[in-house]
């Protein structure tokens, strides 16, 4: 039987895997005083109203990195679905290996470049874990 809840809200986040020349992928660390703090995960946030996915991703990609990118650049490789305690995520993953600038922590989180076989190490969100398998066949 499901414990569906009907006050649970449907929590859109996209979230964005960018590739580097080497077949590495970036993971920035949840700064303090977030939630899930200090744990590794993809860059993205939660899809505003009126925003596509893949604006999120590209609006999230300047205010986390300073990086820019384009929605062409962005390639759909999977998602998350993870029921958390108060909301249930769904969260597209897109690819990118065009962008413009070198990623910095505007918000102070630390990055990281990763292979995908190296995630394994990186403590991350419950609902990143299946994604891994799907970065390592891509990668
Ligand atoms: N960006 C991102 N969020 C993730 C990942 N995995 C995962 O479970 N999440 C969850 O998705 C939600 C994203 O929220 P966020 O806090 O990053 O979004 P945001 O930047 O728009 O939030 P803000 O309201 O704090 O500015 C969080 O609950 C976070 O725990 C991931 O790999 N990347």
């Amino acid at each position: 039987m499901s414990d569906t809840n009907p006050a649970k809200p449907l929590l859109l986040v996209a979230a964005c895997a960018l590739v580097d020349a080497d077949g590495r992928v970036l993971i920035t660390e949840r700064p303090p005083g977030k939630q899930l703090a200090g744990l590794w995960e993809f860059p993205g946030g939660k899809v505003e109203t009126g925003e596509t996915p893949e604006e999120t991703v590209v609006r999230e990609l300047a205010e986390e990195l300073g990086i820019e990118t384009k929605v062409p650049c962005l390639a759909p490789l999977t998602f998350a679905s993870h029921a958390y305690e108060s909301f249930n995520l769904l969260m597209p993953l897109f690819v990118c290996r065009r962008f413009w600038g070198t990623p910095v922590g505007k918000e102070g989180q630390r990055l990281k470049w990763v292979r995908p076989r190296d995630m394994r190490n990186y403590e991350m969100p419950p609902a990143d874990a299946p994604l891994i398998p799907f970065l390592i066949d891509l990668l």
